[in-house]
């Protein structure tokens, strides 16, 4: 691929998400330097930040900075200034929600893979999660978190959970191909035995199924599929589930990686958004304790999705080199733990320049500190 001009928006949001973008925004200057790409880069505001800023958390210039961008980067919103007060008038997420429904993100796509050098430090036995490759698809526009909500009294509340046919088709079919593409299997995960929303999902799927004759599909109740997805995380494949199920297992699957900051996501649809799965990690913002990898393994998606699969292998590389050299934030490392910049600096240090010269002196540096 020749040189190509991009322009990404960055929403870096709050807590640790400014400093899990800069890094992968760092790793992405290295790739474009690296391969002669153009990329510009757009910051704009987010969540609890942009209602400090503005009362507004998606203010219009960010989603219209959004909506001119090829993709967008998002680091992490929320704030425990609104998770403690029930009665706040506005809230962060709700600029997230809102940005997802905007663009029109109703896949949210979230490997799952076990690293083998990893295994050692899992709590999870090596000899059950190893070799672990999952793909969720998470419905990200649709289901409880959409429908209507609000208080019947000051003593009762509703949230609203509704599914159309086409909600289903849509993503569905993203999850048949990418089983097609994989080992040929999808599980639907549902509450099929309670939930009507399930129901329909269980017959949509269904009747998808004989289009795509290569995939088995199987059918698991949430929280059957809560307990496989941990004792035997092998057996899956593809799992396709709606809104909150996705969002619920796949914390719990990225236990099986090995921590919460190595999970990655691609949001698509009518536009892209790259974005780790995890939240704002607030007890931990600026202490530079913060994993940014699951945020760079979101740029190598957001590289794979322009289509620059030797430039996302490259960044892929870089991760598996920190990872096997121990170069890793405290939760992965305790005793000897590098920093969140340290962790991008080393990834766009290999990405940058990965030949056998320059990488033995940049780990001296690195051994010493002196790179930040
Ligand atoms: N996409 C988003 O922007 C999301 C935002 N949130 C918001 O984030 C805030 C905090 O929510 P929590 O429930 O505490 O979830 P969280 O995902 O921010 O953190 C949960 C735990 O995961 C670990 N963790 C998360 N990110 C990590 C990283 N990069 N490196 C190492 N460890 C990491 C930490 O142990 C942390 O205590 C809330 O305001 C919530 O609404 C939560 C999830 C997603
Ligand atoms: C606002 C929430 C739905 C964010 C979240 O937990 C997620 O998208 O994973
Ligand atoms: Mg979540």
């Amino acid at each position: 691929m020749g040189m190509v001009s991009k322009k990404i928006a960055v929403l870096a949001g709050d807590g640790i998400g400014p400093e899990v973008c800069r890094q992968a925004v760092k790793v992405l200057e290295a790739v474009a330097e690296r391969f002669g790409h153009d990329f510009r880069f757009a910051a704009y505001q987010m969540g609890a930040c942009a209602i400090d800023a503005t009362g507004n958390p998606l203010p219009d210039e960010t989603l219209a900075g959004c909506r001119e961008a090829d993709a967008v980067l998002l680091g992490a919103i929320g704030d425990p200034k609104y998770d403690n007060n029930p009665a706040a008038p506005v809230r962060p997420e709700q600029g997230l929600l809102r940005l997802r429904k905007e663009l029109g993100l109703f896949a949210n796509i979230r490997p799952v893979t076990a690293y083998d050098v990893l295994l050692p430090h899992s709590p999870l036995k090596a000899e059950r999660i190893q070799g672990t490759d999952m793909l969720i698809f998470r419905e990200l526009t649709g289901g409880i978190y959409f429908g209507e909500k609000g208080r019947r009294d000051a003593d009762s509340a509703y949230d609203n959970c509704t599914y159309s046919k086409p909600e289903i088709e849509r993503i569905a079919h993203l999850a048949f191909r990418a089983a097609e593409g994989r080992h040929q299997k999808l599980t639907l995960v549902d509450k099929a035995n309670v939930l009507e929303t399930s129901r329909l999902w269980r017959e949509v799927v269904q009747g998808l199924a004989a289009q795509y004759p290569t995939v088995a599909v199987d059918y698991l109740f949430v929280d059957n599929a809560a307990m496989q997805i941990i004792l035997n995380p092998k057996q899956f494949d593809v799992i396709l589930t709606e809104n909150m199920f996705g969002d619920i297992i796949s914390d719990e699957a990225s236990v099986i990686a090995g921590s919460l900051g190595l999970l990655p996501s691609a949001s698509i649809g009518e536009a892209a958004l790259f974005e780790p799965i995890h939240g704002s990690y607030p007890q931990a913002a600026g202490k530079g304790i913060a994993n940014p990898i699951a945020t760079i393994l979101s740029a190598a998606m957001m590289l794979e999705h322009f289509g620059m699969n030797d430039e996302a292998a490259l960044v892929r590389e870089g991760v598996d080199e920190a990872l096997h050299n121990n170069i890793l934030t405290p939760e992965l490392n305790p005793k000897a733990p590098y920093t969140t910049e340290q962790v991008g600096s080393y990834i766009a240090f290999w990405v940058r320049d990965s030949s056998e010269q320059q990488w033995n002196a940049h780990n001296v540096a690195i051994g010493s500190s002196t790179i930040i």
